[in-house]
């Protein structure tokens, strides 16, 4: 992608959650987009963020990673995890985008999804 020049994720000022770095790396992500760099921050200290950027310019993980993080640091993670989770796959239903494959580690390791 263009314009992926904000930053590594592990330059961010609040650490994400392992897992998350671990599968960004593994989609070839190592900088961040300036949407990204811009909003994650904002929303991991419980800011509305509202933020307008062109097509493709990372908006949906710049959102997706924050609530990822923010379930995976609660204490009780189960139920409302799994309807978050569930709610992003839909939305991600028509492409399989890298906000789904994001999921897939997070859940498999914090989630009884049967
Ligand atoms: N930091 C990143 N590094 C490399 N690729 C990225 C990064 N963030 C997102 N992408 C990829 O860039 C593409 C566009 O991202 P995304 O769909 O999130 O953009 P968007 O701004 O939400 O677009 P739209 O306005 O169309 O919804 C996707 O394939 C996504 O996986």
């Amino acid at each position: 992608m263009e314009n992926v020049t904000e930053g590594t994720w592990r330059s961010l000022p609040v650490k994400l959650n392992e897992k998350i770095f671990q599968t960004l790396d593994e989609l070839g992500f190592t900088h961040m987009t300036p949407v990204q760099s811009a909003c994650i921050p904002l929303f991991m200290k419980n800011k509305d963020v509202a933020a307008e950027a062109v097509t493709g310019s990372g908006k949906t993980l710049a959102f997706v990673i924050p609530i990822l993080e923010i379930l995976l640091r609660r204490e009780e993670k189960l139920k409302k995890m799994q309807v978050c989770i569930y709610l992003l796959q839909k939305m991600c239903f028509q492409e399989f985008s890298s906000s789904s494959y994001l999921c897939i580690p997070v859940q498999t390791s914090h989630l009884n999804m049967t």
